[in-house]
């Protein structure tokens, strides 16, 4: 299963926990109740066992694609029960849509994340820095891709270049163009055997059309065996996580397109590690970094260390950081009243039984 990302450090792990006959996979898909699993027996569907489903206490307490999770099979129908996830080494998650705030992984252990920006017209270094703070919160590696170069000029993609550089502090920066297959070959190192590989860009970025490159002409080799549909028609096994013919894993999830800005105050602070380390140097320790003396982001501003619209960028996101918790501390008052408000009854419930 190395080839599947399994390491020493999870076999650890998996030994901890495991009961004789156990085994463990790789999770490929999700569909409503059951998972699409890689094991040493093959690829098949499990199911989450009940104690499993009774401890979990949000949603991020089941399984998600790329996660490597314990089972015991069952030899009857060739299916599998998940007992349990090994921890994670790296997660993507995004809130549950709705009211309450629960955590939904829609990706775990990526070893790289890929930020996917096309270099026309669409390239928006803001969009940028908050990939970065995604991955940064993720645990994941990750490395900027300008994609389709051949759209752009010589001089202009040297601007773009140098801003994206400036922008990722120290973050790889790729660019690619899958129409023409340059740059590509830079890119083999993320794919080594066992590692694995998330995308993140919004529409239009041209990520299918990059993913169809890594794969070449194997694409059906990836896919496995092809499935006829009702209409007679063929289609191929839809997986969200994939084996390159070159090797490496590819990680590929609807989820991880809707991924929006969540508990992100540590990815924040590495992806402004600049601003960061400047708010460090003001004399006070809560500065609010507006007139105070001793400022050092004001000086920085002034100066021309620290560009302003990196700076107003940084603030925003952070005014949004703060937004979102305290909706989320809202959800989670509403929650716990909520939950006062069964016990309650259930006392009375309770109460009014024993009188009787
Ligand atoms: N010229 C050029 N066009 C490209 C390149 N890569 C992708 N495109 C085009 O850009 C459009 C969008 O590409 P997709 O690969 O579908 O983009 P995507 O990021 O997967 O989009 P979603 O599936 O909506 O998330 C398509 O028309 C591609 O042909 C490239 O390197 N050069
Ligand atoms: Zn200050």
């Amino acid at each position: 299963m190395n080839e599947w990302g399994w390491t020493a450090e999870r076999e650890r792990a998996f030994r901890e926990v495991a009961e004789p006959g156990d085994g463990f996979g790789r999770v490929a898909l999700e569909h409503t109740h059951l998972y699409r699993i890689y094991t040493e027996r093959g690829d098949m569907l499990a199911e989450v066992a009940g104690r499993l489903r009774h401890q979990a206490q949000g949603r991020g307490d089941y399984p998600a694609v790329g996660d490597w999770v314990v089972i015991r099979y069952r030899e009857a129908d060739n299916r599998a029960v998940i007992h349990g996830i090994l921890p994670r080494t790296s997660k993507f998650s995004r809130k549950v849509a709705g009211n309450v705030t629960d955590e939904q992984i829609v990706a775990a252990n990526v070893d790289t994340v890929f930020l996917v920006n096309a270099l026309n017209l669409d390239f928006n270094i803001r969009r940028l820095e908050r990939y970065l703070i995604l991955a940064w919160e993720s645990g994941a590696n990750p490395v900027v891709l300008l994609t389709k170069a051949d759209l752009c000029e010589e001089a202009e993609r040297r601007e773009k270049v140098a801003e994206a550089e400036a922008a990722a502090m120290g973050v790889p920066v790729h660019v690619v163009s899958a129409a023409e297959g340059e740059g590509l070959a830079e890119l083999a190192p993320y794919f080594g055997q066992g590692r694995t590989v998330a995308l993140l860009g919004s529409s239009g970025v041209g990520k299918s059309t990059l993913v169809n490159a890594l794969y070449g002409d194997a694409i059906m080799a990836v896919s496995g065996i092809r499935e006829g549909d009702d209409k007679g028609r063929h289609t191929t096994t839809h997986r969200e996580l994939v084996r390159l013919p070159g090797g490496g894993v590819l990680i590929d999830t609807p989820g991880m397109r809707e991924l929006q800005l969540w508990h992100a105050d540590e990815g924040l602070g590495q992806g402004f590690r600049d601003v960061e380390e400047l708010a460090a140097h003001c004399r006070f320790g809560d500065c609010g970094h507006n007139r105070e003396p001793g400022c050092a982001v004001q000086e920085a501003l002034a100066d021309g260390r620290l560009a302003a619209d990196r700076y107003e960028s940084y603030l925003k996101l952070q005014r949004e950081l703060a937004y979102l918790a305290r909706k989320e501390d809202k959800a989670l008052q509403l929650k716990e009243k909520e939950r006062w408000k069964k016990i309650h009854m259930d006392v009375r419930r309770s109460g009014r039984h024993g009188g009787e």
